[in-house]
């Protein structure tokens, strides 16, 4: 499933480390689904796509021609039976996965705030299924690595890349913490939507420093408050009904910390809050989303009393 990135020669000082971190994390025993979405991914239809389109706003393989009307069934039972599809969207022949994000939208926010990505290498951290990776593929990027540590996303991937056969996509089942703090071999360094998973805030930031080339660009999205004691909100159990977020920040607590772990020309370039437009579930993601995570009579607050749901995007260098 990952053979294509450990025969890339120009990460091979440290194929040994990665290889070993992607084994581990893919170990059939800790996932109990695992085999079962495989053999789904084996039993995708085989279907050439006469055309793609990375730089739409649907990330497009095929058309509904390229297929018969057998194939398009299977493919979309396939492709159904892998949900929930968070990222998106994505067209596949005649099946259109309406995911529970409009990844599309935060594309088009950071798109015009970046250096363009012509011939980057870039490493995209906490990828999910790879949306994003495939519009800096449609933007120009010459390669791009994305590393997600849940398993269901890796498979979603690998789903794609049945049709899609792109070599220069690589998406690997690692979480940050498992990259060598060696490897500054990435033009272009994306963090979206991960910092607030990290209990150690700075620390992630000079782990995505070790990853950049010295004239490299980090682009770092994550959840914001306007206000908090101390720049930082702490939430005691779940926020949004996650419970995986330990810090939610300021702008300038941000920029404050970027500026500690080394990184010059620190900026924030955009602010939005999110909507339950481009947040909400669909019928590929039919568990609750963001409508429900909100005070029923105050949307302004998550259900817990924070603030609703608002992100950064951030742009940085090293000099
Ligand atoms: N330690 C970790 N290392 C790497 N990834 C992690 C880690 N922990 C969680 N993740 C992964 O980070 C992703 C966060 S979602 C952003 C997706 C995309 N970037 C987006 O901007 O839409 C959050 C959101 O919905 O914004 C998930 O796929 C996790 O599995």
């Amino acid at each position: 499933m990952f053979d294509s990135f450990f025969a890339r020669t120009e990460f091979a000082p440290w194929t040994s480390e990665l290889r070993s971190a992607t084994v581990r994390r893919s170990d059939p025993k800790r996932h109990g689904d695992l085999a079962g979405w495989q053999t789904i991914v084996e039993q995708l239809p085989n279907i050439t796509p006469s055309e793609c389109h990375l730089d739409r706003d649907t990330v497009t393989f095929g058309l509904a021609s390229d297929a018969s009307a057998e194939q398009l069934q299977l493919l979309h039972r396939g492709l159904f039976a892998l949900k929930p599809w968070r990222k998106g969207p994505y067209q596949l022949f005649d099946t259109f996965i309406d995911t529970e994000w409009r990844s599309d939208w935060k594309w088009q926010r950071v798109q015009p705030h970046i250096q363009p990505l012509n011939d980057h290498r870039i490493i995209d951290v906490g990828c999910g299924n790879g949306y994003h990776c495939w519009r800096m593929l449609g933007d120009g990027a010459k390669y791009v690595l994305g590393i997600d540590p849940s398993m269901r996303f890796v498979v979603q991937h690998s789903a794609i890349q049945r049709y899609a056969n792109d070599p220069r996509f690589d998406l690997l089942p690692l979480g940050i913490e498992d990259m060598p703090n060696t490897m500054a071999c990435f033009d272009s360094v994306f963090s979206m939507g991960v910092l607030y998973h990290r209990r150690n805030p700075i620390n992630h930031l000079f782990e995505l420093k070790s990853l950049m080339t010295p004239d490299g660009q980090l682009i770092l999205e994550t959840l914001i408050v306007d206000d908090a004691e101390d720049g930082v909100l702490r939430p005691h159990d779940r926020y949004a009904m996650m419970r995986n977020v330990w810090s939610v920040m300021t702008p300038a607590h941000i920029l404050s910390l970027l500026e500690q772990a080394g990184f010059r020309d620190a900026a924030c370039v955009d602010q939005t809050v999110t909507t339950t437009d481009e947040q909400r579930r669909t019928e590929w993601m039919q568990f609750h989303s963001l409508a429900e995570f909100l005070d029923p009579d105050d949307p302004s607050k998550t259900i817990e009393g924070y603030p609703a749901p608002k992100r950064g995007l951030f742009i940085a260098r090293l000099r």
